[in-house]
């Protein structure tokens, strides 16, 4: 049985689709269309009850959570395909620590733009200034931190790609592309350059080639 990875064209499915591609793991994926709430549908909470994308299959394994889901193919695939966990426990450490800025201080605030720029005006709904400017402020001090951390590293956990700064990649996408904001970026010498190296990878283009985001 080939694993399965329900989304696909959405921002956190797709983290797991570039893991699954820089780990050389063949997969099929099952589209689900949130905007027809088909993810609210009692088949899909029945395997995932929290009702959000992705979540996959893998034989009578089911998984959800993109990180958990990055975290445990990068672990059992860990000779096959790029190594994205370190080598030592100390650089282990170091990606743990960078995955949990990334999944609580990075994409949180890049979250809310993409409801409040990209999405709300698209579906008519009103747009929360306050909280875009709050997010604005948030990425600004976000960003610093990795501007400094990325003048002494090539990457965020060392000199090495990892699962770390494979987890900035959907969410990035967005900021640099689709929320008027890439300038947070591209104003930071060493995140623009970051942005860059990961942003062009093979597995990441073609995850952005075989599967659009839905704007
Ligand atoms: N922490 C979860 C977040 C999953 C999540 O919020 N997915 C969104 C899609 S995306 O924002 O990640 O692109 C979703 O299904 N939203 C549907 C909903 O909130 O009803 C993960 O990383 O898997």
């Amino acid at each position: 049985m080939v694993l399965k990875v329900y989304g696909p064209t959405y921002a956190s499915p797709k983290r797991v689709l570039v893991c699954l591609i820089e780990k050389e793991i063949e997969f099929e994926t099952v589209h689900v269309d949130l905007f027809k709430g088909e993810n609210k549908e009692p088949e899909f909470l029945k395997l995932q009850p929290f009702g959000v994308l992705p979540v996959i299959q893998d034989g009578d394994y089911t998984l959800y959570e993109s990180r958990a889901i990055i975290r445990y193919y990068a672990e059992k695939y860990k000779d096959q395909g790029t190594e994205l966990l370190g080598k030592t426990i100390e650089e282990r450490g170091l990606v743990e620590q960078w995955l949990e800025v990334e999944a609580h201080n990075f994409q949180p605030p890049i979250y809310n733009l993409v409801i409040n720029v990209l999405f709300a005006p698209l579906l008519g709904a009103p747009s929360d200034s306050k909280v875009i400017e709050e997010s604005d402020q948030k990425l600004e001090k976000v960003l610093d931190i990795y501007e400094d951390r990325l003048s002494k590293t090539k990457y965020l956990a060392g000199d090495f790609f990892s699962l770390a700064d494979l987890s900035h990649l959907p969410f990035g996408h967005y900021l640099v592309n689709q929320t008027g904001r890439g300038n947070l970026v591209r104003e930071r010498k060493h995140v623009s350059a970051w942005w860059d190296d990961i942003s062009n990878r093979p597995a990441w283009k073609k995850v952005l080639e075989l599967y659009k985001y839905p704007v």
